[in-house]
């Protein structure tokens, strides 16, 4: 029976970062060392000054490392001190070539497969940890046994990771469940019992699954698919709602009490973001067409298009709502990250609309508690989304605090839910007496009591409801 006694994880990112230090905090006998090749991210691990906000995560990070967590850029001699190498490389969407805008782009993968085929010097379990197309791992097992001699062979494992980010630390340490796909061939197997055993430090056993590499591989995407489906489909009837009179906190609320359906994934929203809800469901739509499942793929689309139309009727509902124009008024940006709860903004509704909003020539103050500046920068500079420096510095302001970003302002706009943007924690009042009348605010994520903000006197609009339609 195999032991695993020490693991490198390739990646140091929101994944491979929290995933091993969780790791290596429930499994002191084991020795746990995080490699990546950015040296910036290795010396902030390394550092009192994480890499990524994530709740909880300072804690275990602080508790093992130096004993048996460690971070470090030499890769090579990770690989082969290893019983165990998790692949947690980036696998983001193609930007050119064939399949771009669509397929995920597994040169990361590969070049960290191809490493380890050549630096290995003994047998190793190699571990699929990104979220990969279906039978990717078939890829990289021709790598490896290409490479592979009469003592070094290689098993391929596929165990992707669920945790979302916000509640990361919770979520290793308490997962619903932990899936591991193996091929069905004896060598497989023990592999497979070999990471059963890992997680079984502090994972009870029936939470683990075991299935054939395929599922395993298919079922990630599947889980993201369908999640970010309830958030397309509560979205679609938040349209419905605001034309109807229909509450779409009520309507959630109802469907969700059938134990069928259950309640959670049901907030309507601006629009879903996040570095993976997107990418996985295109990497879907790619896998079906590629399959020459058309129907199939046009099926799964659906869920993108809704979330890109949710966030132009966003958009739209502010622009008609302030008399047709946002010419050079100040729009407040309240919230940039993807969700509460962490410093990420990739694919974040934030970075659509405010594209929009300087489109349309208006002036945008941001605020988020977690945002570095640099990073909002960074972001409104990818290309495409504001066009020159010029107008970056001319129509963004970063601010230190919501009164500040909404000072002067038009409209307030509430992006990310941010407990601190809740109607009990933030001074409304301040902040009406700051704005210029009429004041606006538009709640993008059903946070704040629009009653009690209207008897302040802000003219409120809130995604999913009516008040005028309810009364008709
Ligand atoms: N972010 C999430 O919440 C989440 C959750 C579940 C699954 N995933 C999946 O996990 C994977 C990783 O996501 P992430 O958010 O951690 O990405 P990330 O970009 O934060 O981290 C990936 C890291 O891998 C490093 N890297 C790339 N190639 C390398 C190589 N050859 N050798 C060493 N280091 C290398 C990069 O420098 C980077 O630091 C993706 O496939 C993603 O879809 C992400
Ligand atoms: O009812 C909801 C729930 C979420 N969201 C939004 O959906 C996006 C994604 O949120 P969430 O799923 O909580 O965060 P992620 O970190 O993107 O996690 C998802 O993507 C990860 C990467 O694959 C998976 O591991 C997780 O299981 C999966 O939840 C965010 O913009 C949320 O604000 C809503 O609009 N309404």
């Amino acid at each position: 029976m195999t032991v695993v006694k020490n693991i490198c994880c390739i990646g140091a990112g929101y994944v491979g970062g929290p995933t091993c230090a969780v790791l290596a905090y429930k499994s002191p006998d084991i020795k746990v060392t995080i490699v990546d090749l950015s040296e910036a991210r290795i010396a902030a691990w390394n550092s009192d000054n994480l890499p990524i906000y994530e709740p909880g995560l300072d804690e275990v990070v602080f508790a093992c490392r130096g004993k048996n967590l460690f971070f470090s850029t030499d890769v090579d001699a990770a690989i082969q001190e290893a019983d165990l190498i998790f692949v947690s490389v980036n696998t983001p969407t193609k930007k050119s070539g064939m399949g771009a805008g669509m397929a995920a782009d597994l040169a990361y993968v590969e070049s960290a497969t191809r490493r380890i085929a050549e630096v290995a010097k003994s047998p190793k379990i190699v571990v699929e940890k990104s979220t990969v197309p279906c039978r990717t791992a078939q890829s990289m097992r021709t790598i490896l046994e290409a490479n592979s001699t009469s003592e070094i062979h290689f098993d391929i494992l596929s165990n992707p990771e669920f945790l979302a980010e916000g509640t990361a630390i919770k979520d290793l340490l308490n997962p619903d469940r932990v899936l591991i796909g193996a091929l069905q061939t004896e060598s497989g197997i023990e592999a497979q019992n070999a990471l059963v055993d890992v997680y079984t430090h502090w994972v009870p056993k029936e939470r683990v699954i075991t299935t054939n590499l395929w599922s395993s591989e298919l079922s990630k995407l599947a889980a993201n698919a369908m999640l970010a489906q309830r958030i397309s489909s509560i979205n679609a009837l938040s349209a419905i709602c605001e034309a109807t009179g229909a509450d779409v906190d009520e309507v959630a609320f109802a469907c969700g009490k059938d134990t069928r359906l259950g309640s959670k994934f049901l907030k309507a929203s601006v629009g879903f973001g996040g570095s993976c809800f997107q990418k996985d469901i295109l990497n879907l739509v790619y896998l079906s067409t590629q399959l020459n499942l058309p129907e199939v793929a046009a099926y799964w689309q659906q869920v993108v298009i809704m979330n890109e139309y949710q966030k132009k009727r966003f958009v739209r509902n502010i622009i008609s709502t302030l008399f047709n124009t946002i010419t050079n008024k100040k729009i407040a940006v309240l919230g940039f990250a993807f969700k509460k709860d962490t410093g990420d903004t990739r694919e974040s509704a934030a970075i659509t609309l405010i594209k929009d909003f300087i489109q349309e020539n208006a002036r945008v103050a941001i605020y988020d508690p977690k945002v570095e500046a640099e990073q909002i920068y960074m972001d409104l500079s990818e290309p495409g989304v504001v066009d020159t420096q010029k107008q970056l510095e001319k129509n963004i302001q970063i601010c230190q605090s919501a009164y500040e970003a909404a000072d002067d302002a038009d409209a307030v706009v509430i992006v990310t839910e941010w407990d601190e943007f809740r109607d009990d924690q933030l001074d409304y009042e301040k902040i009406y007496a700051g704005m210029k009348k009429p004041a606006f605010l538009f709640d993008g994520r059903l946070l704040v009591n629009a009653a009690k903000l209207r008897q302040i006197g802000f003219k409120v609009s809130v995604i999913g409801k009516n008040e005028l339609a309810g009364t008709a």
